[in-house]
């Protein structure tokens, strides 16, 4: 029997960084998760503990942030090619890195109905995205949305469905449709504004949710992608996963009540969870494996 190494990376997970940029009396606030992960010919250390190839994580971690104060970050995009970058043009024995980086919005206070100068408030649970994947010198870059949770009380029906012995959910033909989006999409190119393309994305995504007219889930998830890929030819493929967030109409019934599609319990727990890839059929390779999380 032969035992050998498999594929193999290594990094520094989570890197908090927030930036303050203080070029006048309005600051500008950065706040981010950066992953990095390098792979290449590791083999060494494995083997023998050998580390002369293994530029330690710890030594990522403060690239980041020496990173963050040589030039403005930008975009998490570009500063996640250009770490990649770095990481794979200086060391000989890295061949490949994967850059992830999470980006948590802060709003401004208003005071007085103003926005403040240097106070701020956490956005909530919703973070853009990158993953920027670099082999040689091809680069492969994955962004989207975390956390986004949405919610319409009618345009929604659910029904057609087989019913078999162990069958019990009632048909509807009106019911309320919430759910927390996970969205990837892969950009072909790097000539991008990044930023206009995440917004743009993001108010597609939202609108086709609040304007389609479900029959179920998995129809309103085909919806968003397909929004996405006729409107923005910079996008390659799109993968949703959305996790249906059951409202459960509430039994009135010994009360006396009647409950008209009004109170409803949220429930938890179990919940539906509905994923898919929407592409274009011209696409480019996907590049290294890329998955929703
Ligand atoms: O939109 C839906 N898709 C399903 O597959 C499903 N299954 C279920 O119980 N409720 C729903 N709703």
């Amino acid at each position: 029997m032969a035992i050998t190494l498999g594929p193999n990376q290594y990094g520094k997970a989570e890197v908090r960084l927030v930036t303050v940029r203080r070029d006048g009396p309005v600051h500008h606030l950065k706040d981010l998760t950066v992953s990095t992960s390098l792979r290449g010919e590791l083999a060494a250390t494995h083997l023998t503990g050998d580390n002369a190839g293994v530029l330690a994580t710890d030594t990522q971690k403060n690239t980041v942030y020496a990173f963050a104060k040589e030039a403005p970050v930008g975009e998490i995009e570009d500063f996640g090619l250009r770490l990649a970058r770095h990481f794979v043009g200086t060391q000989e024995n890295i061949k490949g890195a994967r850059i992830k980086i999470d980006e948590h919005g802060w709003d401004r206070i208003a005071v007085g109905g103003e926005p403040h100068d240097h106070a701020f408030s956490r956005s909530g649970d919703e973070r853009r995205t990158t993953a920027v994947s670099l082999q040689g010198d091809r680069a492969w870059v994955v962004s989207g949305i975390d956390g986004l949770t949405l919610l319409k009380s009618t345009g929604s029906e659910f029904h057609g469905f087989p019913r078999d012995e162990y069958t019990t959910l009632a048909e509807t033909d009106d019911r309320i449709l919430a759910t927390a989006v996970t969205a990837r999409w892969r950009y072909e190119g790097e000539d991008i504004d990044w930023a206009e393309s995440h917004r743009e994305i993001r108010r597609l995504m939202l609108e086709t949710f609040a304007t389609k007219h479900s029959l179920s889930l998995q129809q309103t998830l085909y919806a968003m992608g397909e929004a996405v890929l006729k409107a923005r030819e910079e996008v390659a493929e799109v993968r949703l996963s959305l996790p249906n967030k059951h409202h459960f109409l509430v039994d009135l019934s010994p009360f006396g009540l009647k409950n008209d599609n009004e109170v409803f319990y949220a429930a938890d727990r179990p919940y539906g969870l509905i994923e898919g890839t929407i592409l274009r059929d011209d696409a480019e390779d996907a590049g290294p494996a890329w998955d929703l999380h």
